[in-house]
């Protein structure tokens, strides 16, 4: 394979996403006691990108959010940000600061902090709780707090305590907090999971405002919010790429249907067949 990656890691700088590429990852292979949970997965996530993953349980969707972020390394294959920036080679704190975010799924708000002040911790530069607080905020910095209350909707509740939000506006408080660091590049977890239908509704707005700006990879299994954000859906199976493309390509996709319908479907690991995924080949 050609190496395009010819550049180590220096500082603080951008992702080189000249040829439209935010995430490269490739040939990754994870192994935990013999278990292939990441197996020759290819993964290329583009520039401005709102890109929704999918699988059953133990396909290896956090698994994969793992590698990227620096939590687990893989045994074999690359993984680069931009061009030029090995992943691989940064620990969990270089990889945030050199522009990727992650989200997991239960929201880690501090509740006794207002919604305005969550967001003041998480802005660049604001080492401690104790610092952040007391450090006088410039107006540019109150600027982009207001900003970033307008873009997750929570001006009016931006002097309440984080402990008075429904668990929908905690989520996107989360959101709020990941953004004022400037992330390129977000990792979401199963954003929706106990939202109701309204909040929802809003989540899959803000992520969608999000993308072009920033990239955005969201893991979830709920099909419909999935259908209503994702241009591109990609499919994970046994630790691979089983599919790739439009929802609805994914829906007709022999490969998907014959896997989640059909005589693939792994008695010995019957949760491997979530219904969540089945729901999307029938419907
Ligand atoms: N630290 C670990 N040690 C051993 N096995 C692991 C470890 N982490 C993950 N696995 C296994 O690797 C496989 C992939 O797990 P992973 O959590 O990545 O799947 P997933 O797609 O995120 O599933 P879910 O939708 O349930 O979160 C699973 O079979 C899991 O049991």
């Amino acid at each position: 394979m050609v190496n395009h990656f010819d550049n180590s890691f220096a500082g603080t700088k951008q992702p080189d996403t000249k040829h439209g590429v935010i995430l490269y990852v490739e040939d990754v292979n994870v192994s935990f006691d013999g278990f292939k949970a990441l197996n020759n997965l290819n993964l290329y996530i583009g520039d401005g990108e709102l890109r929704c993953l999918i699988g059953a349980n133990g396909a290896g969707k956090t698994t994969l959010m793992d590698v990227i972020t620096g939590k687990t390394r893989p045994d074999t294959g690359t993984v680069h940000f931009g061009q030029q920036i090995d992943l691989l080679k940064l620990d969990e704190a270089e990889i945030a600061n050199a522009g990727i975010g992650r989200k997991f799924q239960k929201p880690t708000v501090f509740e006794n902090l207002t919604v305005f002040e969550n967001i003041e911790l998480s802005l660049s530069g604001c080492k401690s709780v104790w610092s952040s607080l007391f450090h006088k905020l410039n107006g540019e910095q109150q600027d982009r707090i207001i900003e970033i209350l307008h873009i997750i909707g929570l001006v009016a509740e931006r002097f309440y305590p984080a402990s008075r939000l429904s668990h929908g506006q905690k989520q996107w408080l989360e959101i709020g907090m990941l953004l004022a660091s400037e992330p390129k590049l977000l990792l979401v977890d199963e954003p929706v999971a106990g939202m109701t239908p309204h909040e929802t509704e809003r989540t899959a707005e803000l992520l969608t405002s999000l993308a072009g700006k920033h990239s955005v990879v969201v893991v979830e299994h709920d099909m419909a919010f999935v259908r209503s954000i994702a241009k591109t859906v990609t499919v994970l199976h046994q630790g691979s790429v089983l599919a790739e493309g439009s929802m609805r390509n994914i829906q007709m996709n022999p490969e998907v249907i014959r896997v989640y319908l059909g005589e693939e479907s792994a008695p010995e690991q019957p949760s491997t067949k979530p219904s969540v995924i089945t729901e999307l080949v029938k419907s």
